[in-house]
């Protein structure tokens, strides 16, 4: 297993481009099960996570293609098979998405349970009783959802809390439907909204997407369409908590600093020198933060998978800090490894208290799952010495070339190859 090994203590300096958003690539890339016209997508970013949605599309049938670095072409004009297996959604939840598009086109579905995972229990149960509003006949066995459907209907869902995928699914699933959708409670993340504008290119009826209540009227078939994929504003934020933790001054283009709102703010907070224009920011950082409180939330609010970055940033700030993590029930698997490099932080239930120390200290840790990940990359890049992390296969589901990036602006960040040890 690859590990990376950095040396903390640099300051980060230069420019780099963010890539298209992990979070909208994957729902965008299953879109391409609605037509049977080919979708050429573009700031597609190379993760393993956006591998393992082509590999699971292959195995439906569907042909797809990578044309230069982040162009990808898909159709689904010949569409054999219906289920996506356990192999492939355990390795990556996201493939439940394929629910949704297969049983609103084809009229059947079988998809695993995702299963828990590190961050917390995870079901999909809104799902299932949006599809099933919608018509579809859902039956839970061996541990596949396994859903059929003539047409499906129109209806009114109301889901028990805010869900992003359960969002996604459920409106891929209602843009072929007979008749009007309503979505309340839906979603407002901005990948919401890139793929309820893929869907609207393909010609799907859409309103109100970015608002929590998504009016859909669906319609008999959906066409190819052309779709640049919004930058991925969590890789964007962790990069500027990157240069908080560790000082300098950097530039990241290709961004949407719009998304970025609630942890813009809280940098700011923080003493981070932020400005900004159309598609680039810029941070600077040329003191100790200042510790800041921070309750994560629903879009537009400070978002979860920037937790344990902020966190990163926290644990050498002036002061002491608030944590609460209201989303997922085990999210504070990163702050055994924290304590590790030297941080003071108490957990009582979905509460941390970050005690900031002057300094931490590399060590060998462990990530535990992607933003975890991140968040110790961010620590160990302001720790003195040596950092090894291991297990970084969970930070390749989600950040593309995270340590090429962080060496162009200047951190010293090496990837130890399991390969070269064989
Ligand atoms: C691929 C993708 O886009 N992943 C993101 C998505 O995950 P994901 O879409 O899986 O997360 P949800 O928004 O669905 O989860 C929100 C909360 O609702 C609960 N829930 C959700 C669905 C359901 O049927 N039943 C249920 O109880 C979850 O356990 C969680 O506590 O949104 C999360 C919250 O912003 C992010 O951390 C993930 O990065
Ligand atoms: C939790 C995340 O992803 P997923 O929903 O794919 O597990 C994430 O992107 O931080």
């Amino acid at each position: 297993m690859d590990k990376l090994l950095i040396r903390g203590g640099t300051q980060l300096k230069g420019e780099i481009n963010v890539s298209g958003a992990k979070n909208a690539a994957l729902p965008i890339l299953f879109a391409s099960l609605l037509t049977s016209e080919p979708l050429d997508l573009q700031n597609v970013p190379h993760l393993n996570d956006t591998a393992t949605a082509l590999k699971l599309l292959d195995k439906l049938g569907v042909k797809s293609e990578r044309q230069g670095h982040y162009k990808v072409t898909a159709c689904a004009n010949q569409v054999t098979g219906f289920e996506a297996p356990y192999d492939l959604v355990k390795t990556m939840r996201a493939s439940i998405l394929v629910l949704g598009p297969l049983v609103a086109r084809f009229g059947e579905a079988k998809v695993s349970l995702p299963g828990g995972c590190a961050i917390g229990q995870r079901p999909v149960d809104q799902h299932i009783k949006g599809l099933t509003a919608l018509g579809a006949e859902i039956v839970v066995e061996h541990g596949y959802i396994i859903a059929k459907a003539k047409r499906l209907k129109g209806a009114i869902i109301r889901t028990d809390m805010v869900t992003v995928t359960g969002t996604e699914n459920l409106m891929m699933a209602a843009v072929l439907a007979e008749g009007e959708t309503i979505l309340e409670n839906a979603a407002r993340e901005p990948e919401v909204v890139d793929l309820a504008e893929l869907l609207i290119k393909m010609g799907a009826k859409i309103k109100g997407h970015g608002t929590d209540k998504i009016v859909i009227q669906g319609v008999k078939s959906l066409s190819g369409a052309t779709h640049s994929v919004t930058p991925d504003r969590i890789e964007a934020g962790s990069f500027l908590c990157a240069v908080g933790a560790a000082g300098g001054s950097i530039v990241l283009r290709s961004v949407d600093p719009t998304t970025l709102g609630a942890t813009i703010s809280k940098l700011q907070e923080a003493g981070l020198d932020i400005t900004q224009g159309d598609d680039w920011i810029k941070a600077s950082m040329s003191k100790r933060p200042r510790a800041v409180d921070v309750r994560t939330h629903e879009y537009p609010g400070f978002a979860t998978d920037m937790q344990a970055q902020l966190m990163a940033l926290n644990t050498i700030a002036q002061g002491t800090s608030v944590i609460n993590e209201t989303i997922f029930e085990n999210r504070f698997m990163h702050v055994q490894e924290m304590i590790r490099l030297g941080a003071n932080i108490d957990i009582d239930g979905h509460t941390a208290v970050v005690r900031g120390v002057q300094r931490l200290s590399g060590a060998t840790v462990m990530a535990t799952d992607l933003r975890a990940s991140a968040g110790l990359v961010i620590a160990a890049l302001a720790a003195e010495g040596e950092t090894t992390l291991e297990r970084i296969y969970h930070l390749d589901r989600g950040y593309e070339r995270m340590e090429e990036k962080l060496r162009a602006l200047g951190a010293n960040i090496e990837r130890i190859s399991s390969r070269a040890n064989q």
